[in-house]
């Protein structure tokens, strides 16, 4: 018995990568699965895959973000399949670039896209679960770029800390409805989108995996965790940030204070703020200022 089985999954960005591999895991676990893609063709060819391999899958063409497309997966769900159990939010876009060279396209598509693109579809999920008193699970994809931060990428980071954020609030105002909203970080960048990378943050990235810092993955390897979250068998957990690599999980919560020096509420002495940050910092057990960020991240992986 699959993790999945007689369920409906709407799994966005599915045409390849991390998305094709969630819908391909969702549809082995027995579920029904929207394949929502930009790319109608590869869309076409993950549902048609579904179907050869014996699964159950429908196509929805067209960019998430619009909210008449994010309408339109819950209305196939609940149309062809009878309804829908959970939202798998993976559709995403890099513009990589040094902030001082960033064009207002490049910011504005990539906060568009993942936070717009997260957004549409969860509304359109939400109103249904409410509407049909069904309970569901979402599963948003943020990223360490979102937590940890990475070079060049102060557009995707900024939206996919939003995306941790926005998880944790749809998560407290769909409790009470029976839905639970959790994030997965994958921590490493795939060979597939490093082909996408400027040549100056590539070569950035390369020294830091020749150094030993961080990773490739295979985009598939994360699925069957997030198989997980979205399944009954998860209904437990909600409002989380997983951050993920093979099959290594980090747990974040965010709104989540690690460490307080108290005053007296009012005003700051200050001559007294570079003890106090320097207490606050060792009581954290926290570097104040990592000289490398990667390094940090992988230093936290529990294998
Ligand atoms: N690859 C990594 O190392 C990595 C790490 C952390 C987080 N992520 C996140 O995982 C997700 C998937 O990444 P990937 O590496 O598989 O990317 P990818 O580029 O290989 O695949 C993304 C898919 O989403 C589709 N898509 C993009 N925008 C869309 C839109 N508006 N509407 C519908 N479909 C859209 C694309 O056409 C593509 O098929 C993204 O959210 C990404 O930010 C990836």
């Amino acid at each position: 018995m699959g993790l999945l089985e007689d369920k409906v999954v709407v799994v966005t960005g599915a045409g390849r990568g991390i998305g094709r591999g969630e819908a391909l895991e969702c549809a082995r676990q027995g579920a029904a699965v929207v394949v929502a893609e930009f790319d109608a063709e590869a869309g076409e060819e993950v549902a048609a895959e579904i179907k050869e391999a014996g699964g159950q899958a429908a196509a929805v063409p067209g960019d998430v973000a619009d909210s008449d497309v994010a309408d339109a997966l819950v209305t196939t769900a609940v149309e062809q399949f009878g309804a829908l159990d959970a939202v798998v939010n993976n559709a995403g876009i890099l513009r990589d670039r040094t902030l001082v060279k960033m064009s207002d396209a490049e910011w504005d598509d990539v906060i568009r896209v993942h936070l717009r693109g997260h957004f549409a579809p969860t509304r359109a999920a939400c109103r249904y679960w409410r509407e049909s008193q069904r309970p569901g699970h979402l599963v948003h994809t943020a990223s360490t770029s979102g937590i940890l931060g990475n070079f060049g990428q102060s557009n995707y980071g900024a939206a996919k800390a939003g995306i941790a954020a926005f998880s944790t609030i749809v998560a407290m105002e769909m409790a009470r409805y029976q839905v639970t909203s959790n994030a997965i970080a994958p921590s490493a960048l795939t060979r597939m989108t490093e082909a996408l990378l400027p040549p100056d943050v590539r070569e950035d990235r390369r020294e830091s995996l020749e150094r030993g810092e961080f990773d490739f993955f295979d985009p598939e390897n994360v699925a069957p965790f997030v198989a997980y979250l979205a399944s009954d068998q998860s209904s437990h957990i909600s409002g989380k940030v997983f951050g993920v690599q093979g099959d290594s999980v980090e747990l974040y919560q965010p709104f989540t204070s690690v460490a307080e020096i108290r005053g007296d509420g009012h005003r700051w002495d200050a001559e007294a703020i570079p003890d106090r940050m320097a207490e606050l910092f060792e009581q954290a057990g926290m570097d104040p200022a990592p000289e490398n960020m990667m390094a940090r991240s992988r230093h936290k992986i529990i294998s």
